[in-house]
């Protein structure tokens, strides 16, 4: 409908009874918003864009764009091909108009991620995703709460509180190994091994980990297959496809939306959400959420008895939350007026650590297994020798990053937007033609153009970058070591090729079996 034509809609209606009025105001208010997102979603990108004329794929779908080929492709894989076809710079089209630029080159990296991080932060649906599975921690802040919530919480990851708690990892990798030994040994011909879904099981060593170094917590998923805790994540996590993930993003961007998917509400009507096919989804979403809630607020108020109690052994207690609920009572009781957490950031603190800190180690730790069960030769000469472990976890984190994307938003005038940790990851201008092979040896002889902050991104970099890189190196090394020295892994059939999901981590889809043996 054409603006001269909305003008004498609005001409006549000054002359029409209050129905007739009413009715054409609806037509020109619907008709003026059915021009504006025709302008943004169709006409904007393809005639008016600053941005139109840079390379990139072509716009796609009128509607989605390229969305449907970044959600349905494997995670960071369509993009990488448009990366070797255009350039290292790329402009792509989503869905409704929205325009994003992939840019690779170091000095791009370096300002979005480290100079002018504040500019450039999570954009807005990304946080509303991550917040309704971690709250409003670390991975939702932005500026300078963030600043002030990461320097309270960054002494607590100091490499020497780190180290002191290492033997917290002995008693679940003990656990798992002798589960697989008993597994393995249960079978008619144990020397043939066993095809076990090793995803599922390195979900609950890492779980496992994870509560007992983050939180003093023993949750022995290992044993206990009904955990509360490992079933809500177990649930979680089959959530992450691409589809849901579209049908998440379309809900939460409706105002209000997000707020309302985390209150109490929205969980004790979680029954309306089955009724519809892009909502059943969140039904499980809001039941496993409100399971994680509990344990977490659990765990915490334990935290918290702890920290009243005047002298007692939680003075010597290593896990994180404690460090952190000590710090906190300590600028309490000081008064000198500095950043202490209120209840609910160290409520989302628990949360962020269990969302953050064991579905991208365990993700990680299936991709390893995956790369050394096809390259055997590699996985004997780990076996033999303990040095080659630091290269080969840097080669299957660079290869396989459990987080393979992530996006920034400038909130300036300006035209750096997203950061493919995957795609920067397997960059044939960087890492030479071989970039996308798994080569442990490539860490031995780095090519003269890496750069240690920008090269292999799998933990990001700069004030936003993994707060748990060293605790997660630290673990995948203490459970890689024990599997790979008691067992031997090789894929589970002829032509196995395991898929990421293409959502948040890289999750394997099919929990990737693997066959087993026990070292002879
Ligand atoms: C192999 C394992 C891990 C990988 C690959 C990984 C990767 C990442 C990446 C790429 C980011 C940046 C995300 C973004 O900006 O979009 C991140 C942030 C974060 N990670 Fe990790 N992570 C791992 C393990 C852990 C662990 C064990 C913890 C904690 C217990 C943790 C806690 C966090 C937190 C709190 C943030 C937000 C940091 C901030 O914004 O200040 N991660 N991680």
């Amino acid at each position: 409908m054409s603006p001269v034509l909305i003008l004498r809609l609005a001409s006549q209606a000054a002359t029409q009874s209050p129905i007739h009025l009413f009715g054409s105001i609806s037509g020109i208010v619907i008709s003026v918003l059915f021009l504006r997102v025709f302008y943004n979603v169709y006409l904007y990108p393809r005639f008016r864009s600053p941005l139109r004329h840079l390379p990139g794929p072509p716009l796609g779908h009128p509607v989605y764009g390229q969305f449907l080929n970044i959600i349905n492709g494997e995670a960071g894989i369509p993009q990488r091909e448009w990366v070797k076809q255009f350039g290292p710079i790329v402009r792509v089209v989503g869905p409704i108009g929205i325009e994003r630029l992939m840019f690779l080159k170091p000095e791009a990296l370096q300002k979005v991620l480290i100079n002018d991080w504040v500019e450039y932060p999570r954009p807005a649906f990304m946080r509303k995703i991550l917040s309704s599975v971690t709250g409003n921690g670390l991975l939702t802040v932005t500026g300078n709460e963030h600043k002030q919530m990461r320097k309270a919480m960054n002494p607590a990851f100091s490499l020497p509180n780190l180290m002191a708690q290492s033997d917290m990892y002995y008693g679940p990798i003990e656990a798992l190994s002798n589960i697989l030994r008993t597994e393995i040994d249960a079978e008619k011909e144990p020397n043939n091994g066993k095809v076990l879904l090793m995803y599922e099981w390195l979900g609950k060593v890492t779980l496992d980990i994870i509560c007992e170094t983050a939180f003093g917590y023993q949750s022995d998923s290992l044993h206990n297959p009904r955990n509360e805790l490992a079933e809500a994540y177990e649930r979680l996590t089959s959530l992450q496809t691409g589809p849901n993930m579209a049908r998440f993003i379309a809900v939460i961007s409706v105002p209000g939306a997000s707020k309302l998917v985390e209150s109490e509400w929205a969980y004790n009507h979680r029954h309306w959400f089955e009724k519809f096919e892009h909502t059943r989804h969140l039904s499980s979403l809001l039941e496993s959420m409100h399971r994680i809630r509990n344990v977490s607020a659990a765990m915490l108020r334990e935290k918290m008895r702890d920290s009243i109690v005047p002298i007692s052994d939680s003075e010597t207690k290593r896990d994180i939350m404690s460090i952190l609920v000590r710090a906190r009572k300590a600028d309490l009781d000081s008064k000198a007026g500095g950043y202490a957490m209120s209840d609910e950031a160290m409520m989302d603190q628990v949360l962020t650590f269990l969302g953050a800190g064991h579905e991208t180690t365990a993700s990680g730790l299936a991709w390893t297994l995956w790369l050394l069960a096809k390259d055997l030769k590699s996985q004997q000469k780990l076996r033999e020798e303990v040095t080659p472990l630091v290269g080969l976890r840097d080669e299957s984190l660079r290869l396989m990053p459990p987080v393979p994307m992530t996006f920034r938003e400038a909130g300036k005038t300006d035209y750096i937007d997203g950061v493919l940790i995957r795609v920067i990851n397997t960059w044939k201008e960087l890492w030479g033609e071989d970039a996308e092979e798994f080569n442990p040896a490539r860490w031995l002889n780095l090519p003269p153009e890496y750069n240690s902050v920008f090269s292999s991104l799998s933990f990001l970099a700069g004030p936003h970058g993994c707060i748990g890189k060293t605790m997660a190196i630290v673990e995948m090394k203490a459970v890689l070591s024990a599997l790979i020295a008691n067992f031997e892994f090789e894929p589970a059939y002829a032509g196995q090729v395991p898929q990421p999901t293409a959502a948040v981590t890289m999750k394997p889809l099919d929990n990737m079996p693997l066959r087993v043996r026990r070292v002879k």
